[in-house]
């Protein structure tokens, strides 16, 4: 079957939290419509960009876009952005059931607005492991006042003009946040409009419920918890989990979850949905919607407080929740025994030219303009820096408990090239930050592939022991994952996709500042390129 969709974006005034605010919206809505699909389905969005200045691409994060690379919506790696006026047409095949998103991939504009989720069923008279009476998506986010170019600018000024985007103003449940408008007196914030309604969950008092939770936040680590009820969780990034039961749920940047939702608390009460920043000392108000049991008036809200969540820099708690995730049993798709090539990578926070900036083995990335995939494909080598970035760093002396000894780094649009077909392994190591005692929590996202988390570290990888413990018996399949402060996380993934494919913190002012790199594999295996995705720097349309 195929979905038709029929996108435009544009800006419009839009009150999320109460407060109004010019939004980047699709169809005139933030967050966007659900995409709603089943395994096996071609889904087709032809997005027109109405913004009146500014360009825009897609990213279908989740979806590997087998044999369709050009389909992943990275401007600059896999696609010219789209102009102001034009029409692009995404077209792809949704080949994996499970919980998905989608969201702007050019610079800062995710956190404009552009986000949503994608919905893929199982095929009809598939049985997965678990039951449910009914569905509801869930989508987490974190929500700013001012713009993205005011942030996007601030992060790129050097030295003391350096402009940190702060805490955000508001944690968002589908779309909708409270901020306290007492704040904001004379202000445009109005806590009637309807817009800042809490999101609100109705249930049927014995039935149970699949939650497809998902997180578009630019910036925050989120803990999600429904008060008084437990969630079972059964899915992760579009995989069957050994199903697990939580109080709270963990969720980074990237990440999808399907939970199940017993409705079997008191009937006679509503309860509060809770998001609240984790990692990093919250400077946001929890972030609440209701969950509402069906014949309680729907505006009467709990008398107590919301929930707080677990202690914000208490890490051993989240650290527990992500090596407690297994494969279900009947669903355990083996990873390889071992890898054709393992690839170290050392997470600084660094100063390159005065200007703060994050880097991979001491290389902040840079995206070029003309997309890789087109640069490689057509040979245009001179766009890009052709040497390789570093496999490694120093992994026997390297002091993460430290601020980096030598805080300068290069910047380099370098990518890694990868044996088609071959294993590869990648240990994400964190270090201390340029301040003392610091360290931050980094969601690691993989276009293209889903990759295997073998194991996580709190502390120095070793590479003698460590790999040792790998879990290859029931690794979880996933798209993004977290690597905790001051600790490491090993993934190990196939490069069979041919393309050309970005690896990157989730956190979108951590990208823009230089902390992802890039893999191709395969490239000379595409066939010839659409002429639409090209335009743009030194690739030409006519190519
Ligand atoms: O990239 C970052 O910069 C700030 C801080 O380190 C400098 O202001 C912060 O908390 C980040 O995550």
């Amino acid at each position: 079957k195929v979905h038709h969709h029929k996108w435009e974006i544009s800006y419009q005034f839009k009150s999320p939290d109460c407060l109004k605010k010019l939004a980047v919206t699709i169809n005139g809505q933030t967050p966007g419509p659900t995409i709603y699909a089943t395994e096996g389905d071609t889904v087709v969005i032809e997005v027109k960009n109405s913004l009146l200045i500014e360009n825009v691409a897609i990213h279908w994060h989740g979806i590997r876009q087998i044999g369709t690379p050009w389909m992943d919506g990275t401007e600059g790696v896999t696609q010219c952005p789209i102009l102001p006026g034009d029409t692009f047409v995404y077209r792809f095949l949704v080949d994996q059931a499970g919980t998905y998103i989608y969201h702007a991939h050019y610079g800062m504009q995710r956190s404009a607005g552009l986000n949503g989720m994608i919905v893929v069923k199982v095929p009809d008279g598939f049985k997965e492991p678990f039951t449910y009476d009914r569905e509801h998506s869930i989508l987490l986010n974190d929500w700013w006042h001012n713009s993205t170019y005011e942030q996007a600018a601030g992060l790129a000024l050097p030295g003391k003009q350096f402009t940190w985007v702060g805490e955000p103003h508001s944690l968002l449940i589908n779309g909708r946040g409270k901020f306290n408008c007492s704040l904001n007196v004379g202000g445009t914030c109005n806590s009637t409009n309807p817009e800042c309604a809490p999101y609100m969950l109705t249930v049927v008092p014995g039935k149970t419920y699949r939650l497809r939770i998902a997180s578009v936040t630019s910036l925050s680590a989120l803990n999600f918890e429904i008060e008084g009820h437990s969630l079972t969780v059964v899915e992760a990034d579009g995989h069957y989990v050994d199903p697990f039961v939580v109080k709270n749920l963990n969720i980074y940047s990237g990440e999808t979850y399907s939970v199940i939702l017993k409705a079997d608390q008191d009937t006679t009460r509503n309860y509060w949905l809770a998001s609240n920043v984790v990692s990093r000392k919250p400077g946001t108000p929890t972030g609440t919607g209701i969950l509402h049991y069906y014949g309680v008036p729907r505006g009467r809200l709990p008398t107590n407080a919301p929930p707080v969540g677990p202690l914000w820099n208490d890490t051993m708690y989240r650290f527990n929740q992500s090596v407690a995730i297994h494969a279900h049993p009947s669903f355990i798709e083996s990873p390889p025994s071992k890898s054709d090539r393992m690839i170290n990578l050392l997470n600084t926070q660094n100063r390159v030219n005065g200007v703060m900036r994050w880097s991979i083995n001491n290389v902040s990335f840079d995206l070029p303009h003309t997309p890789y995939l087109i640069a490689l494909k057509d040979n245009l080598n001179h766009v890009f820096e052709q040497r390789s970035p570093p496999d490694t760093y120093d992994v026997k002396s390297y002091d993460i408990f430290i601020p980096p000894v030598n805080p300068n780094a290069t910047r380099s649009n370098s990518i890694y090239k990868l044996e088609y077909g071959s294993v590869v392994d990648v240990i994400l190591q964190n270090a201390n930050t340029l301040t003392a005692n610091n360290s931050e929590t980094h969601p690691w996202h993989l276009h293209g592939h889903d990759f295997w988390v073998l194991g996580y570290g709190l502390g120095k990888f070793d590479p003698e022991s460590d790999p040792k413990r790998y879990n290859l018996k029931n690794p979880i399949l996933k798209n993004t994952v977290v690597v905790h402060p001051l600790g490491w996380t090993a993934i190990r993934f196939k490069a069979d996709n041919p393309g050309v494919w970005a690896f990157h913190c989730h956190i979108e002012s951590h990208f823009f500042m230089g902390m992802g790199i890039v893999f191709e594999e395969g490239v000379e295996k595409l066939g010839q390129l659409p002429k639409f995705i090209m335009g743009c720097g030194e690739s030409k349309l006519g190519n």
